[in-house]
């Protein structure tokens, strides 16, 4: 049997302080090599922090309180750190929410795509310079030997996307993190961002957990998702399965929710508060403490 590429099986994460809200309430969730899966929810139903307790990027106020992280049958809760920091940017990378915060504004583009390249493959001169050069072909950056010499500052915000997925998969990552990574960008650009990632995470066989509170993006890219309320899986499967048939009430409200991309300025749509009721309340008869 094939040992799948991400297996979370269990995960809880809870607040540091008194009185300590759970924020993860037994997360599963299984992605094999290669597929992309979308982590799907409402604001706040704890889909980054799952990104993020998988990256060890956790605020300093959250903390994984049970549960395994396995990569490749490892661990990474578990893991040496010097082993855990040697697996980050080699075999798992991020592609972030704001590509403006996560490039550095006074360091050329060029040279921070070259970094992962430089520690992790050891590449110098001449070679490095071509496959920064190719990998912004890749990622479809007209003029690539411009583009090197910019600032972040002087590109566009779909530009700097694209440099930053160059960067994620310049040392082709196993399995890559995408936390929102298109919420920053007009509805246009965005569409192009998300064909990009699906053809590079194709290209290079990455796994891929996505996040997103956008089902339309799920449809678009996704090969199997999970939706999350409030910290707890609701419902899971492959995407066409779960958006044909949705089996939960939740589900279902939340794909009648979901902006309409014939519609952009639509906007999300608040779901029933029976539908939310119901929730809590089957959470609360799952034995769990009732705590909001
Ligand atoms: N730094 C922090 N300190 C305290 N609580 C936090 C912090 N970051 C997130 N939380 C809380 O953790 C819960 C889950 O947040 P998380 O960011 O994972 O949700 P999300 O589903 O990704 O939502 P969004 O789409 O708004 O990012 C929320 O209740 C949020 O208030």
């Amino acid at each position: 049997m094939s040992v799948p590429l991400l297996e979370i099986r269990g995960l809880e994460a809870a607040l540091v302080r008194p009185p300590h809200a759970p924020l993860l309430r037994g997360v599963d969730l299984t992605l094999d090599p290669g597929q992309v899966h979308g982590l799907v929810g409402e604001s706040g139903a704890g889909k980054s922090t799952v990104g993020k307790a998988i990256l060890g990027i956790l605020p300093k106020a959250i903390a994984v309180t049970g549960g395994t992280i396995r990569f490749a049958g490892e661990d990474l809760l578990k893991m040496r750190p010097s082993r855990f920091f040697s697996l980050l940017g080699r075999d798992i990378a991020l592609i972030p929410q704001d590509p403006m915060s996560a490039l550095n504004p006074a360091r050329r583009v060029g040279a921070q795509i070259a970094d992962g390249l430089r520690l992790r493959r050891g590449m110098r001169g001449a070679k490095l310079r071509e496959k920064v050069l190719s990998l912004l072909t890749e990622v479809q950056i007209a003029d690539p030997e411009a583009v090197i010499a910019r600032y972040p500052h002087e590109l566009s915000g779909g530009m700097r996307q694209r440099v930053l997925i160059a960067a994620a998969f310049a040392v082709d990552p196993k399995l890559v993190i995408a936390d929102e990574p298109t919420t920053a960008l007009d509805v246009t650009v965005q569409k192009e961002v998300l064909r990009l990632i699906r053809r590079m995470q194709a290209r290079h066989g990455t796994g891929v957990v996505f996040v997103t509170h956008d089902l339309g993006v799920v449809a678009q890219l996704c090969d199997q998702v999970t939706v999350l309320f409030e910290g707890r899986v609701v419902e899971q499967g492959a995407t066409a399965a779960v958006l044909a048939q949705p089996a939960h009430a939740y589900t279902r409200a939340l794909i009648e929710a979901s902006p309409r991309h014939d519609r952009p300025d639509s906007g999300m749509r608040p779901i029933p508060e029976h539908i939310i009721t119901a929730l809590k309340a089957e959470r609360v008869h799952g034995g769990e403490a009732a705590d909001g």
